[in-house]
């Protein structure tokens, strides 16, 4: 198993190290570190720290925040951005950006989980500039082009 460097910023963190919920999870629950609870309203997002750091510190490596299905569906808690992307060289503190897309109010409970992070393969590339390209069954089509059947 890959292990990866991580700092506790936050001490009541120590007893909540990410760590996979059955042998098959692909994504490790990550917990709101907040002193109190945190009321978003429809529409708005907060940055919420985790209460950790990583230094994955491989290129080839990279994290990935993405909503918990359940926050997402049933209550519309997804992230601000969408996915969130951790470098591995990045060092700072985890955030999650919260962001309330439903119409009724919610409150994220302190130690809450409220995304999942996901170790995921990157690939570094160099780009090489050419005039054309070697032809392709697709080409340039896109957007539809193959229909919807
Ligand atoms: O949900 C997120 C997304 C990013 N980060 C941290 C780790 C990541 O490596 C760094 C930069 O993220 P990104 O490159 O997506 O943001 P940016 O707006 O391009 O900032 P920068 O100019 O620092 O790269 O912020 C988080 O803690 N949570
Ligand atoms: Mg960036």
């Amino acid at each position: 198993m890959t292990v990866i460097d991580v700092k506790v910023l936050d001490a009541r963190m120590a007893e909540q190290m990410p760590a996979y919920a059955t042998p098959g999870s692909a994504g490790l629950d990550l917990r709101a570190c907040l002193d109190a609870p945190l009321v978003l309203e429809p529409g708005q997002a907060a940055l919420i720290p985790t209460g950790l750091s990583i230094h994955i510190g491989d290129p080839g490596l990279a994290a990935m925040l993405l909503p918990r299905s359940g926050l997402g569906h049933k209550h519309g808690i997804v992230l601000g951005n969408l996915v969130g992307l951790i470098d591995s060289d990045y060092q700072g503190p985890l955030m999650v950006s919260c962001w309330n897309r439903g119409q009724q109010t919610y409150t994220v409970q302190p130690l809450e989980r409220i995304a999942q992070m996901v170790i995921v393969p990157v690939v570094q590339a160099s780009f090489r500039r050419v005039e054309s390209f070697d032809a392709s069954e697709r080409g340039t089509g896109g957007f539809g082009s193959t229909g919807t059947a």
